[in-house]
């Protein structure tokens, strides 16, 4: 393995200011409920409306505003991750069998009752996020999923083609709260008229105050998953176009100086193309752009021995996002274990994937794909399970237990068993 160009070191994920920030936030909306919310919508946002909740006259004027053909264009993103959604949902299935004579054993699908979405405002107001994060829950069957997106700065409301999406996708109640403050309120509920009730999860992408107040609220609601900073790798032979390549690392590059770029190849003369054309690309683009930092800084380039090889190498850095443009993507289908979400050929590419093409864009960063995928319906989902014993199977399964209990001095737990044994 050879570095034709190697990042530097990572900085570090949430400073202590951060976390305490945060945590002052979440401990003063726990206690303080909307008034706190008020003041740190205030102080960050300049926001402070007589209701964070938008009324049906205020989303009509807001989504007015959105072209016809964006509208279209959303609609048409929110379609296809819903139709996977669907789909996804359906491998999730109840099931119960008989594995004693007279035991059953059951499972079923309940979904969450209430979620709470995030949509990250920002640099780019991400049109797709609601359908990822209020479309999904709603094709797993939440009852209610709450939205809330942060004032979009210089204006007095949602960015209106977020909205937009945010009503298309189904939520039931739309809040314009921002940041870390939005993560608490959804989670500990605030009085108010109208209230705004505790929801039971929290999901959705943002920056570091968000991701940090999902963490800090985990336990007291469900999350999704820290979702950080956007990363890409490629893995690609000399099958593979530089231009292409190197549009798809600056692509994610995009995103922001601590997004992290990586192609490995088995082609030294592809890996120097790539540098290449990632410097003219550069050059080219209009303004002084977060890409020339972040692949300045992050960007990398392997060059790598074998197809093996290259698998290995793309395991241990377990992208987020990871692209295979390759003579023969399949056997990497079959071989890889490690990522977020695959994107298989040279027609394949992650900004598809970001803007709906069906898959979710919220997906496991920092080498988090080594044990979890990205957001899905599965994740708004709770497969609980059940058991039912005829009196007939007391006989076979009691004693065991019982002897167990026994054995661990358990005496309340043996006399629980005990008694299903009793004659009726
Ligand atoms: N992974 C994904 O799917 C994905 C998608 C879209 C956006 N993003 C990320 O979302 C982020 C959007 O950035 P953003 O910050 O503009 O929007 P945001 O919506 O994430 O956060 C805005 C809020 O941050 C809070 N905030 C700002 N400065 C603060 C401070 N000093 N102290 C405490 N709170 C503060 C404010 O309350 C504000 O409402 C980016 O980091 C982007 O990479 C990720
Ligand atoms: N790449 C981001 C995280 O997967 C999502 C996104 C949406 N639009 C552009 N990018
Ligand atoms: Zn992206």
């Amino acid at each position: 393995m050879e570095y034709l160009k190697k990042a530097a070191p990572q900085p570090a994920a949430a400073t202590r200011e951060i976390r305490d920030t945060v945590s002052e936030i979440v401990g003063a909306v726990e206690r303080g409920g909307l008034d706190a919310v008020r003041r740190y919508s205030e102080r960050f946002d300049g926001w402070s409306p007589p209701s964070f909740r938008l009324s049906d006259a205020e989303i009509r004027a807001g989504v007015a505003a959105v072209p016809e053909e964006v509208a279209r264009a959303i609609d048409f993103s929110l379609e296809q991750v819903r139709t996977f959604a669907r789909r996804q949902r359906q491998t999730l299935t109840d099931f119960e069998a008989e594995t004693l004579p007279g035991v059953f054993i059951g499972q079923k699908q309940i979904p969450v009752n209430a979620v709470g979405a995030y949509i990250p405002g920002g640099r780019y107001p991400i049109t797709a996020a609601p359908a990822m994060t209020v479309g999904v829950p709603k094709a797993a069957g939440v009852p209610r999923v709450v939205a809330c997106a942060p004032v979009q700065r210089g204006t007095r409301g949602i960015n209106p083609a977020q909205l937009y999406g945010i009503v298309q996708s189904g939520a039931d109640e739309i809040y314009t709260i921002g940041g870390a403050q939005a993560m608490a309120a959804m989670a500990f509920g605030l009085d108010g008229a109208p209230p705004l009730a505790a929801v039971d999860m929290i999901v959705g992408a943002g920056n570091a105050y968000v991701a940090e107040a999902k963490r800090q609220l985990f336990g007291v609601v469900g999350i999704d998953l820290l979702a950080g900073p956007t990363e890409i790798l490629i893995l690609a032979d000399d099958s593979a176009d530089p231009e292409v390549v190197a549009a798809d690392l600056l692509a994610q590059a995009e995103h922001g100086v601590t997004s992290q770029s990586v192609l490995v190849t088995t082609s030294r003369a592809l890996g120097e193309a790539v540098l290449a054309e990632a410097g003219r690309q550069l050059a080219a683009l209009p303004t002084a752009d977060a890409a020339g930092p972040s692949w300045r800084d992050l960007g990398e380039v392997i060059l790598v021995q074998d197809d093996e090889e290259m698998a290995r190498v793309s395991d241990e850095i377990a992208s987020e996002h990871l692209e295979v443009q390759t003579r023969d993507p399949a056997w990497y289908l079959a071989r890889l274990t490690n990522y977020g979400s695959l994107f298989l050929g040279h027609n394949a590419t992650v900004a598809y994937g970001d803007k709906g093409i069906g898959t979710n864009h919220v997906l496991p960063t920092g080498r988090a794909a080594r044990y979890t995928g990205g957001l899905w319906v599965g994740k708004f989902i709770k497969t609980v399970t059940y058991q039912r014993v005829e009196a007939a199977a007391n006989a076979t399964v009691a004693p065991p237990f019982v002897t167990m209990a026994d054995h661990e001095g358990m005496t309340g737990h043996a006399d629980s068993m005990r008694l299903r044994l009793r004659p009726t």
